[in-house]
């Protein structure tokens, strides 16, 4: 029979990984480094599978928590928690005063990803002295963190992305940043940075700030047209156009948890943009529009195509304002992309929460409820 011990922590039996501290040739300090850092890490991935069970529903990343956990309880051996001494632990007393603040889900979320990958950074580092296994296991570990914290990034993000109904692609204003401000003040979750004729340091600049303010309303921030400032101020991906990069080269770039939407005018372009993998479409123009003027109306004709035959979440775009809103969305549009509606108003918040309030009500009416929790 295998050597182990019966861990309470849920974990059952667990495979006892063999003691190496038999000739006394590690420091007890070095012990209770591995002890308290085994606890940490393995807290910090409860907190974390929790929500995953609990608040996504997703199985896939609850289980590679829970995974990860019983890998960690394998290396707590008897002779490492036997090191504990508690009481003179001077670390017990001290709190960070955020970790008091601490009032939202992503915050919490985040720093316990943090908390992990120091743990196992931790352990990576001191169990050196202790296993010749234990360095590799932990850099090991520490990367399958780094794939699980980006792949729930991206999840989330797609999540949002589901239930976000109306998106605001910019166009340059001097007040643009209190527009923005103002329209997310107002429930808006999804801005796309749209500037053609700005010098690239003060479109980087901008997109920065954007980027930032979004984030702050727990919003999406992609970028129109290049790949290369999506990448440089992190933001959550990019809308390309038929004129734009491939889509396939698009995710090479941006990886497989960014958002890449494409626009399209017709079934053919749809089909393609799907195919590419985009992740949401832009169906239009509904109307023509001097925003982009050099391109023809495609109709209601193309929006009630869309609403039979897209797969992907797709945006109406083009010419929309509050006059016209519930002629698309009788055409079967439940998510729309305004420019000047949205930039020209002399209320953003308001004309913002009339948007939300008509694509609202299709939702409901189509018994669409929200796809899944957030945690913002
Ligand atoms: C949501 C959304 N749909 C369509 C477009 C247009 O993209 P594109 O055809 O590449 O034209 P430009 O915006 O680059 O002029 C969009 N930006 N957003
Ligand atoms: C940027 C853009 N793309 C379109 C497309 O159909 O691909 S229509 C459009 C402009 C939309 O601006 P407004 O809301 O001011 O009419
Ligand atoms: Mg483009």
């Amino acid at each position: 029979m295998n050597a182990g011990w019966y861990d309470e922590n849920n974990n059952g039996f667990v495979p006892m990984v063999e003691l190496h501290n038999q000739r006394g040739q590690v420091q007890p300090a070095v012990c209770r480094i591995l002890d308290a850092n085994l606890d940490r890490a393995r807290e910090g991935l409860r907190i974390i599978e929790e929500w995953c069970r609990f608040g996504l529903n997703n199985a896939q990343l609850s289980g590679e928590c829970k995974q990860l956990r019983q890998e960690l309880a394998t290396w707590h051996n008897p002779e490492l928690r036997a090191a504990r001494d508690t009481p003179s632990d001077p670390g017990t007393q001290l709190t960070h005063p955020q970790e008091q603040q601490r009032t939202d889900l992503k915050s919490l979320l985040q720093a316990n990803f943090c908390r992990v990958e120091e743990a196992l950074r931790v352990l990576e580092e001191y169990g050196k002295l202790y296993h010749p296994q234990m360095g590799s296991a932990f850099k090991h570990m520490r990367y399958r963190v780094y794939i699980l914290e980006s792949q729930f990034l991206g999840y989330e993000r797609h999540q949002q992305l589901l239930r976000s109904q109306l998106y605001l692609v910019t166009s340059p204003a001097n007040d643009l940043l209190s527009v923005v401000e103002a329209a997310l003040a107002g429930g808006l979750t999804l801005v796309q940075y749209r500037d053609k004729n700005t010098k690239d340091g003060d479109r980087l600049a901008h997109a920065q700030q954007l980027c930032q303010l979004c984030h702050k309303y727990s919003a999406l921030f992609l970028v129109n047209d290049r790949v290369d400032l999506a990448l440089a101020v992190e933001a959550d991906g990019v809308h390309l156009g038929q004129q734009d990069l491939p889509i396939k080269v698009a995710r090479q770039l941006l990886g497989p948890h960014k958002i890449i939407g494409c626009s399209t005018t017709n079934a053919e372009e749809m089909q393609r943009a799907i195919q590419g993998g985009a992740d949401y479409i832009g169906v239009g123009p509904v109307y023509e529009t001097p925003t982009k003027a050099d391109k023809p109306a495609a109709g209601l004709e193309y929006v009630r195509y869309a609403a039979q035959h897209s797969p992907v979440p797709w945006f109406a775009i083009g010419g929309i304002d509050v006059n016209n809103i519930n002629d698309v969305i009788s055409a079967g549009a439940e998510r729309v992309a305004v420019v000047r509606a949205i930039v020209e108003a002399e209320q953003p918040t308001l004309v913002t929460q009339y948007f939300i309030s008509q694509l609202t009500r299709v939702h409901i009416r189509n018994n669409k409820p929200e796809l899944s929790q957030s945690y913002v």
